[in-house]
């Protein structure tokens, strides 16, 4: 690998590295180094679940993370067929260390106080709630974000950080599938914040005409731009009509049920024979791994204490998904980056 291209992949540990620090800290929280030390052998998902008192839906994401990371191993049972519980946990020589009468205190204290330390907690997570960081003011996760009631200044680097997400995620969708956007004549990017992405697209691909599409408040603060019109909206209730759809960044952070509400208010969008939506997100890929996984692991861990019910999707979850929003078929290509494209048809 050449230097920039390991600077690509390298980055990310230190980009998400807060979140899979926070995940440790939350993982010594709820005892589990301690549970599976007092267990003496072998854990399945279930026996984890019920020891520590954590929903098996996130513990899974997170052993899923922290066994990529070398804390804890998975090994298959071979006395079992195929179900989840085929699988289970046992110790490394990293997870006995993070014990609370080892390392375990000493990785806690750098958090700081419980009251004031950001990220997973595990209140949250036996709560079966999720986090919901930035939904803290909202009843329910089906609420448009709230950013602005709950730090107008992290709202303001939060939009920065976006931009600067944008910018670096169509730049790989540009180099590496140009092929998604040919014979597109109007695309609509769903949730594309101040049409950063639509804009580049645009310039990319001038066939294209763009319609950035985010809620009022955030196309109230979008500049005008060649080739671009901002429309505002919620994607809950209806999607500009266009001849393809993009979701960048947009269904990770939310429940399959939302979804797939928001899928199929896409499809009611595009022609039914010759539309598309392409979703720009991570795949998890729990089989194989190239070198971004760990960095879509450590996404995963970000999406799970900032979101109430997000999720980063393995290549079934999507599937899933897509089937029963009512797709007929999709294709997957995988970029040098973080995320994949989806090309989803009615
Ligand atoms: N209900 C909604 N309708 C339309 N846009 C929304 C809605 N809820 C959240 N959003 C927007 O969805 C975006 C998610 S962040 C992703 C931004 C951009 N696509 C990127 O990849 O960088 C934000 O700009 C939100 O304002
Ligand atoms: C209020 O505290 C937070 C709110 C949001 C995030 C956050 C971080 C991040 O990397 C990310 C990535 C993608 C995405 O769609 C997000 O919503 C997102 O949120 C962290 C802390």
């Amino acid at each position: 690998m050449d230097e920039e291209a390991r600077a690509n992949v390298e980055i990310w540990k230190y980009a998400l590295g807060f979140a899979a620090m926070g995940v440790v800290k939350c993982v010594i929280e709820l005892g589990l180094p301690d549970a599976m030390e007092i267990h003496d052998g072998p854990m399945t998902l279930s026996q984890l679940s019920a020891a520590v008192g954590c929903p098996a839906g996130s513990l899974h994401r997170i052993m899923r993370f922290l066994t990529h990371n070398g804390i804890f191993k998975k090994e298959l049972n071979l006395s079992k067929s195929q179900d989840p519980e085929t699988f289970y946990y046992s110790q490394t020589a990293l997870s006995r260390l993070l014990t609370r009468d080892k390392m375990g205190p000493f990785v806690l204290v750098q958090a700081g106080p419980p009251s004031q330390s950001a990220g997973l907690t595990a209140k949250d997570l036996k709560s079966g709630k999720g986090s919901g960081v930035k939904h803290i003011n909202a009843p329910s996760e089906d609420i448009f974000w709230n950013m602005f009631e709950v730090d107008p200044a992290f709202y303001k680097l939060f939009q920065q950080f976006l931009a600067c997400h944008a910018k670096m995620a169509t730049t790989a969708v540009i180099n590496y599938c140009p092929k998604a956007f040919e014979g597109i004549r109007c695309l609509v990017d769903v949730g594309g914040h101040k049409g950063m992405a639509i804009g580049m697209l645009v310039k990319a691909f001038p066939w294209i005409r763009g319609i950035n599409f985010d809620l009022p408040n955030v196309i109230a603060g979008a500049s005008p731009i060649d080739g671009v019109e901002h429309v505002s909206g919620n994607m809950f209730e209806s999607v500009p009509k266009a001849d393809a759809v993009m979701l960048m960044w947009i269904l990770h952070d939310w429940s399959d049920d939302l979804c797939i509400d928001i899928l199929k208010k896409c499809k009611e969008a595009i022609p039914a024979d010759k539309g598309k939506v392409i979703i720009v997100d991570a795949i998890i890929d729990e089989e194989g791994c190239d070198e971004y996984t760990g960095a879509r692991l450590a996404m995963d861990m970000t999406i799970m204490s900032a979101t109430v019910k997000g999720k980063e999707r393995t290549d079934k979850e999507w599937a899933q998904l897509l089937n029963i929003a009512g797709f007929s078929r999709h294709t997957i290509k995988h970029l040098k980056a973080i995320e994949s494209v989806i090309e989803a048809y009615p």
